[in-house]
């Protein structure tokens, strides 16, 4: 029996909690077969005790069920999640980050920005808080000091929300960032041509963000925030593994009936035990030209979700025309009009984030 062989029937083992196998996670590092007797050694990033064990047990049922199999070794290297350690989340039920999850040098925190659905506007969303956070370091004498990656794959909009039109380029062996506003940005829409189907994007992105994280020249970066693909499937779970991320921030709009769906998102974070640091409603109220407020999407989405997570509503976006069209044109409409209701929204939700975050131990 080939240790390919072996490999292949331990993809019938489920991480505990998850519907991907442990081969695909990674944890498998060698397998051998000899005289009858299995040797396969396992590594793994979990602070939860039950995790090693459950996995042994289900190594071992289904390493016996193969043919011609009289015993088996199994060795577990474990060592603790660093989220839990950092979030004093004490990891328990969480799988912790399983794999290749080493901070990246000189970025002192990490943000994801999720959605459980599309559509809900996390670009327009991630490119004004970055500028905000942009604004707000600048004033306090750190420019320069924000990162935006957009792993988006279904639609890499940031770009152009963000009015970049060049590709990176590579020096020594590292991607160079773009930067507009203030705000250094890598874009899965810079790497991934628009011609890849989509269903090659999935394998792509894991090899990809790995790169995005360790290869991308960021320099010193006070926070770098991910902008992931929307949804809470395998492929966003996998990413959220992949990344260390210090917490994370869900978007959601005020339809009552998106709550149950951004609530997904965030019992994905607790998952892998990366903290949610709040929840931010878009597309609340429309304000008409006489100076009231139409709640387009219904109302209370945010909080309940917020609530249901047990997490702060960081703040509520109004919808105006103007939001659209700063992203059109590339000038998120923090940069456009920085004085305006919906800058001050974002202002105050990076300002919010900003102060939490300082309450963290920074990564590097
Ligand atoms: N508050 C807002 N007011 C007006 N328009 C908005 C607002 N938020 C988002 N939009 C617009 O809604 C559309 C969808 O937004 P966006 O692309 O940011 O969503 P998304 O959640 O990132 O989408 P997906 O993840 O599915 O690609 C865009 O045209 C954007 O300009």
């Amino acid at each position: 029996m080939t240790s390919d062989a072996i490999k292949e029937a331990l993809k019938q083992v489920k991480y505990p909690g998850f519907s991907r196998d442990i081969v695909s996670f990674g944890l498998v590092r060698a397998a051998g077969f000899a005289d009858g007797t299995v040797k396969v050694s396992l590594a793994l990033t979990t602070s939860d005790p039950k995790v090693p064990q459950h996995i042994k047990t289900e190594v071992d049922k289904c390493l016996r069920a193969l043919p011609g199999v009289r015993d088996t070794i199994i060795e577990l290297a474990v060592s603790p999640a660093p989220n839990a350690a950092q979030s004093g989340a004490g990891g328990a039920g969480g799988a912790g980050n399983l794999a290749g999850s080493r901070p990246p040098p000189g970025i002192r925190h990490s943000v994801a920005i999720a959605s459980g659905k599309g559509g809900v506007g996390k670009s327009t969303f991630s490119v004004n808080l970055a500028c905000a956070l942009a604004r707000l370091l600048a004033a306090r004498g750190r420019p320069g000091r924000i990162g935006l990656m957009d792993c988006d794959i279904y639609g890499p909009s940031v770009p152009l929300m963000m009015g970049i039109n060049d590709r990176p380029y590579v020096e020594d062996e590292f991607l160079i960032p773009l930067e507009n506003h203030g705000v250094k940005v890598m874009s899965m829409g810079f790497l991934i041509d628009d011609n890849t189907p989509v269903v090659w994007r999935g394998p792509m992105i894991m090899k990809t963000v790995q790169q995005f994280v360790q290869n991308v020249r960021w320099g010193e970066l006070d926070v770098l925030l991910v902008d992931l693909p929307p949804g809470t499937g395998d492929a966003q779970l996998s990413l959220v593994q992949t990344l260390p991320l210090d917490g994370a921030v869900l978007v959601t709009t005020p339809q009552l009936a998106s709550t149950q769906i951004a609530r997904k998102g965030g019992l994905m974070f607790q998952k892998v035990n990366v903290p949610l640091l709040g929840v931010a409603e878009n597309m609340s109220w429309f304000t008409d030209p006489a100076g009231i407020r139409h709640a387009l999407f219904g109302e209370g989405g945010g909080t309940k979700t917020a609530d249901a997570l047990g997490a702060p509503l960081l703040g509520q976006v109004p919808i105006q025309p103007a939001i659209r069209e700063g992203g059109d044109n590339g000038v998120p409409i923090v940069v456009a009009e920085p004085n305006g209701e919906a800058a001050q929204v974002f202002q105050s939700i990076a300002a919010a984030l900003l102060a939490r975050l300082e309450k963290t131990a920074p990564r590097a």
